[in-house]
């Protein structure tokens, strides 16, 4: 066997393990994704049959693809994507069975949805009164509570016109059913329809389920601890207990996404039960200094073995005076260690891209923002890769127009279209003659380009390339954005024109949707992120900043307690674990509130039993 990467003898046999389910429950750093990894590469060098690896975000797939790059023909012998992507893949190709003329549009943005619910509620003659006489507030919350519900119905994967038969509440019934036939007069479905449609195709047309059983050998579920009830079950259905070679690698400890439905339990409870699968376990931490480890291991005792460790790194907590204060000790740390350049512990120099400062929300980043604009110190915010959010007028203009032009059914952004250009005849017909009434300008010239983009998208580049290239503005500004937003369009078309052999505009629109779009990146300077948004990730050096009690743990979670605490406790450990080396956690003491007053504050419940021998730095 020929394996890329080094491996420990436990690691090894994993990646070499017979035929048969495998789920490896291992703590973080332990190597999880790496044994995945070659366990693929192992298993594609015994079959001529394609892998499935899901993932739970585009870019951990995209990592795992790259480390995978010299195997001959990996694009055609590995699928690997999230579940969403693989949905959206099964249903494009045989959507039909399911009802489905044409693919369906993603409406991915939460304000679409917000629209739609309201529409739904004003045609539910039970909810549309309370509504009405309800303050702008309590409305914004009405309808995200609706959303939230059916969001929940659909993960629990029950059929629209089965709804009933859970419920005696008509009213919800109706709004459940009102909100989806808005969605199908358009043409369009919500993220969690692609679950909910594939599932309902495996489980109705079981020859389809067995035509995809049958061409994967093995199927591979990274970062397992954040099934949900819908992605377990879609499991089970495409397995239809014929298919035994399925590997689920995760940590029970790392389970931060409850909010989302996902729960530990599908892989360690159900997944045991439903496929009695080999258990291995990893313990041995390879990622992270003894000082790391020895504070991790403070956070969860019964975790962290140290492997064969043998950096000895560093790790600070410090209570600070105030947010201010805070954000000053961060910087003066990371100006010191740049200074530095070279320690025996971090390979190469000490640079801005080998720091992260991670916090539970991103507002924590505030005042430390301000302070790295001050010193110029370069950063970037992490963000979840979703859609492309243009900036400028004209290239959201653009957004809509995009939109209906390959989806004539879309309404609801139809009428936001009109409305941009002032226009009040709503029985006018497709794009083109909407952009043949236009007024002349930058606008109008955007719409042609438009109309005139061929179905598969072929002259794409060439119209934009042409358009950026000619742009006009008053203001620089302006014109600088709506040219920083067309060459991010042209990066994204560049992504997918790569990946993809049939293109068409619609399929592209679907995957900028579900992030698929992106390309793996490395940006410049320090990374600031949310603890949610780096699962997963490593970084030489890591900050850890407001560590004051309910902030970190979050003031919802202390309020609501049980499962949304020990999640937070989970996501702290999280945290810990992405430093490789040196790991630097901070408080500060007093904190100013949103309502404008400054308050007292504890260092957070999870950190107290690390003592007093942490001084307060004024
Ligand atoms: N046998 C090994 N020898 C040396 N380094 C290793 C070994 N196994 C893993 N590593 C390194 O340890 C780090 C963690 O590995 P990996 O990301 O696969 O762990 P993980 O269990 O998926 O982590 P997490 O769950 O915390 O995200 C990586 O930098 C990886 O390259």
């Amino acid at each position: 066997m020929s394996t890329k990467a080094q491996l420990s003898p436990k690691q090894e046999q994993i990646v070499i393990a017979e035929d048969g389910p495998i789920y490896v429950k291992a703590s973080a750093g332990s190597g999880k994704t790496r044994v995945l990894t070659e366990r693929i590469r192992y298993l594609l060098g015994k079959t001529k049959k394609q892998i499935l690896a899901l993932t739970f975000t585009n870019k951990a797939g995209e990592e795992i693809r790259q480390r995978l790059e010299d195997i001959p023909e990996i694009n055609s012998r590995l699928f690997i994507g999230t579940f969403h992507g693989f949905c959206q893949h099964v249903l494009e190709n045989h959507g039909s069975l399911v009802g489905l003329s044409k693919m369906p549009h993603i409406f991915e943005e939460e304000a679409d949805r917000l629209e739609l619910i309201e529409q739904a509620i004003a045609q539910t003659p039970s909810y549309r009164d309370e509504f009405i006489n309800q303050s702008k507030k309590d409305q914004q919350n009405f309808r995200y509570r609706g959303l939230d519900f059916i969001a929940s119905v659909k993960r629990q994967l029950i059929a629209d016109d089965d709804l009933h038969n859970h419920t005696n509440d008509d009213s919800i019934v109706l709004l459940y059913q009102t909100y989806q036939d808005i969605l199908r007069t358009q043409n369009a479905i919500d993220f969690d329809d692609l679950l909910l449609l594939t599932y309902s195709l495996f489980i109705n047309q079981p020859k389809i389920a067995a035509l995809y059983r049958r061409s994967f050998y093995a199927i591979c579920i990274d970062e397992a601890q954040d099934l949900n009830n819908s992605q377990y079950k879609l499991l089970i259905a495409l397995a239809n207990g014929e298919h035994k070679n399925i590997m689920m690698v995760g940590d029970p400890n790392q389970s931060i996404f409850h909010f989302t439905g996902s729960s530990p339990d599908f892989m360690d409870k159900e997944f045991v039960n439903d496929f009695g699968p080999t258990i291995f376990k990893l313990n041995d931490n390879y990622r992270s200094s003894k000082k790391v480890l020895a504070a991790a291991k403070v956070i969860r005792p019964e975790n962290e073995g140290f492997a064969d460790v043998v950096k000895e790194g560093e790790f600070e907590l410090k209570g600070l005076e105030d947010e201010q204060v805070e954000a000053k000790w961060i910087i003066n740390k990371i100006k010191e260690l740049v200074e530095l350049q070279y320690h025996n512990d971090i390979e190469g120099c000490i640079c801005y891209e080998k720091i992260a400062v991670l916090a539970r929300n991103k507002y924590v980043f505030n005042k430390l923002e301000l302070a790295l604009r001050e010193h110029n110190i370069p950063y970037n915010y992490k963000m979840t890769p979703g859609a492309i959010k243009f900036e400028s007028e004209l290239m959201k203009l653009f957004d809509l127009a995009l939109r209906i032009k390959i989806n004539p059914q879309d309404v609801l952004h139809k009428e936001r279209l009109l409305k941009y250009l002032g226009i009040n005849d709503h029985n006018i017909g497709d794009l083109t003659a909407i952009a043949s009434i236009a007024p002349i300008g930058l606008e109008k010239q955007l719409l042609e380009i438009c109309v005139n983009l061929n179905v598969d998208g072929s002259n794409l580049k060439n119209l934009f390339e042409k358009f950026r290239d000619n742009v006009v503005a008053d203001d620089e500004n302006d014109r600088k954005m709506v040219i920083d937003d067309i060459n991010e369009l042209l990066n994204h078309w560049a992504n997918y024109a790569k990946k993809t052999d049939n293109k068409s505009l619609h399929q592209f629109k679907n995957d900028m949707a579900l992030g698929k779009t992106h390309q793996l990146t490395q940006h410049n300077g320090i990374t600031l992120s949310t603890v949610h948004t780096m699962k997963g990730q490593e970084f030489e050096i890591v900050f850890l900043m407001g560590m004051d009690d309910e902030t970190f743990p979050d003031y919802r979670a202390v309020r609501n307690g049980g499962i949304d605490l020990t999640q937070e406790q989970n996501n702290l450990y999280v945290a810990f674990t992405r430093a490789k080396r040196f790991l630097y956690v901070t408080w500060p003491k007093k904190r100013l509130m949103p309502w404008g007053d400054p308050k007292f504050r504890n260092i957070s419940r999870f950190l107290k039993s690390f003592g007093d021998s942490y001084a307060v730095v004024k």
